[in-house]
């Protein structure tokens, strides 16, 4: 069975046009047939991925009464610590067996976005561990550069123009969010789901996965395929927002997260979202008289909130943030 394919970057890296389109066609086709791929050579080092790996452990391992004191079911602009079932990725199985916690691009309280109430816009809620601040904002600065450093070759297997998604991506509601998988409680039968089957929202998700395994794709033929750790990379794929600016020519993916046996697992998905305002329309490239814009327009924010909504029980209930 073919497995997913497997690009390494580095070439973006050298300021190079040529080097670029090589890359950005091989990113084109990945993301025509599979809709993932890993990439390596990345800057990303093991030893930062370490470092993130021992805070989230330390955090994970506090009481839970410590961790819901950024309870993110209290939270309008959807950060801080999400609670085994918070979520439930498969509207038709129960939540999904795993603890997250999520960040996003920061904003003052006292910032105008924020005052004016715009959704998805406020300050991050940090655990009070030694460090954890300085070494998340760090990552998160590191894997928004990484993001867009994609994002150009995106643009240019596209047809947009290398600089399409740099405006678009300024502010960005991008979020990086850890995850705990504990080992399913063996036993009792029922066996949970580490993540439910989904396709993810934003534009390009890039996945850290520790050695653990459990994340499976489908592929075209609708069977389930493992998505194993490769060391050093990351695991990319499509979203719904970069599907519907491609017009489908870029698929986003089901995947999901199988439980783990005996082993707690971690992850860490960056999801890059850009700013809210941003307008999501069919791209000039990649619609013809054959194959008309098969979708409404919208924004980043209006299509995240129904997003969330569908997959966050308390965010069908609270009133929504106005914006
Ligand atoms: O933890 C993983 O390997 C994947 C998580 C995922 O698909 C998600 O959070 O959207
Ligand atoms: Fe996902």
């Amino acid at each position: 069975m073919p497995s997913l394919p497997l690009i390494d970057i580095s070439p973006l890296y050298q300021d190079d046009d040529d080097a670029l389109r090589a890359v950005a066609q091989q990113i084109d086709q990945a993301c025509r047939e599979w809709g993932f791929f890993y990439i390596t050579g990345h800057p990303i080092t093991q030893a930062r991925i370490d470092a993130v790996l021992g805070m989230m452990k330390d955090f994970y391992a506090l009481p839970l009464q410590e961790k819901l004191q950024i309870d993110i079911t209290h939270s309008p602009h959807h950060r801080g610590y999400g609670a085994l079932s918070a979520e439930q990725l498969d509207p038709a199985q129960p939540g999904d067996y795993k603890e997250t916690f999520n960040m996003g691009f920061h904003m003052p309280e006292d910032h105008p976005d924020v005052l004016a109430g715009k959704p998805l816009r406020g300050p991050n809620r940090h655990p009070d561990i030694a460090g954890w601040q300085t070494l998340m904002d760090h990552h998160y600065r590191d894997m928004h550069a990484l993001s867009l450093t994609l994002l150009r070759a995106l643009a240019v297997a596209l047809g947009a123009g290398k600089d399409f998604f740099d405006a678009r991506f300024h502010e960005p509601i991008s979020v990086l969010r850890t995850i705990h998988y504990p080992p399913r409680p063996e036993g009792s039968g029922v066996v949970p789901h580490g993540a439910g089957a989904h396709t993810d929202y934003g534009c390009v998700t890039l996945l850290y996965q520790d050695k653990v395994g459990g994340l499976q794709v489908r592929n075209a033929q609708g069977e389930w395929i493992d998505a194993p750790s490769i060391d050093g990379s990351f695991v990319v794929n499509i979203g719904d927002m970069m599907a519907r600016w491609s017009n489908d020519r870029y698929k986003s993916t089901l995947h999901r997260v199988v439980s783990p046996h005996g082993a707690d697992r971690y992850s860490m998905p960056f999801f890059a979202e850009p700013n809210p305002d941003t307008v999501i329309d069919c791209l000039p490239g990649c619609f013809d008289a054959d194959s008309p814009p098969k979708y409404q327009p919208t924004t980043c924010s209006a299509y995240m909130l129904g997003r969330f909504a569908e997959t966050y029980a308390h965010r069908r209930t609270e009133p929504q943030p106005a914006g």
